[in-house]
């Protein structure tokens, strides 16, 4: 059997009496695309949070190719191959969407001691510019970040995620806010992403056209619990689903 990329056993985060995240469990298994749906409060930025060391979980155990990561930092998940896009735009709106790009990267290098030892740019330029080609946003590239479209700033910003050339991406709701005509064209970037880089992805999305059409398998949290884990397929025709989320 593959060894997953991500394992989270019994994840559980609770704020006083409500419980967020109540017991998940799952798997992200390499090269895959993992959804993550529920309606609103069912605890999916709780859970995704607490896998990015964002928030302490309670309890429970979070595995990266095997080892334990539960209670590291985000800057060490981010060394360790995790990369992460938030649901706000984190771009630097003065820079130019190279350099937004490039100083991403040198985030994740670590110290200042050596980036200011390491020559120029460290190679990260010729890795902004594979990026750029690939997110077809050569045209803007030398721009300010904020003169951009939402749309294409939500680009950049995920193109950002990839400069440390993560084994896993947590990807937070990626098409909240895009107009509808970018929806498909960020779909298609992400399987091509998936294809070429190799890496797992857990995507959080409330666009449901969005998620069938991209992920492997998709899990459904509802009230901090795993309602379902399954192929779109299954989830679509899963009548406990259908009752309390999608045949809304
Ligand atoms: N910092 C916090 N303090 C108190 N309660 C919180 C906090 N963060 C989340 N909650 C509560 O935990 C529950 C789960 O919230 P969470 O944001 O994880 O859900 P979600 O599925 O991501 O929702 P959405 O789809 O709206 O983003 C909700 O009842 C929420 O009000």
């Amino acid at each position: 059997m593959t060894a997953p990329v991500l394992k989270v056993s019994d994840l559980k985060k609770s704020y006083g009496a409500i419980h967020a995240v109540a017991g998940v469990s799952f798997e992200v298994l390499p090269g895959e695309i993992f959804g993550v749906i529920g309606p609103n409060g069912s605890g999916k930025t709780t859970m995704f949070n607490s896998v990015l060391g964002q928030i302490t979980p309670d309890a429970g155990r979070i595995e990266l190719n095997g080892q334990d990561i539960t209670r590291l930092s985000p800057v060490e998940l981010n060394q360790r191959g995790v990369g992460r896009t938030f649901q706000t735009l984190q771009v630097f709106g003065k820079m130019s969407v190279r350099d937004n790009l490039i100083v991403a990267a040198q985030e994740h290098q670590g110290s200042m001691f050596g980036r200011m030892f390491a020559p120029g740019d460290s190679g990260l330029g010729a890795r902004a510019d594979a990026l750029i080609d690939q997110f077809r946003i050569r045209h803007v590239a030398d721009k300010k970040a904020g003169e951009l479209s939402y749309g294409q700033q939500k680009l950049v910003d995920i193109a950002m995620a990839f400069m440390s050339e993560p084994d896993l991406v947590l990807l937070d709701e990626p098409c909240a806010g895009v107009n509808p005509s970018l929806v498909g064209g960020i779909s298609t970037l992400l399987k091509e992403l998936n294809k070429t880089r190799k890496g797992s992805f857990v995507v959080i999305e409330h666009n449901m056209d969005f998620v069938m059409d991209l992920c492997h398998r998709i899990l459904v949290m509802v009230e901090g619990k795993v309602m379902a884990l399954g192929t779109p397929a299954e989830i679509r025709s899963n009548k406990q689903v259908l009752d309390a989320y999608l045949g809304a």
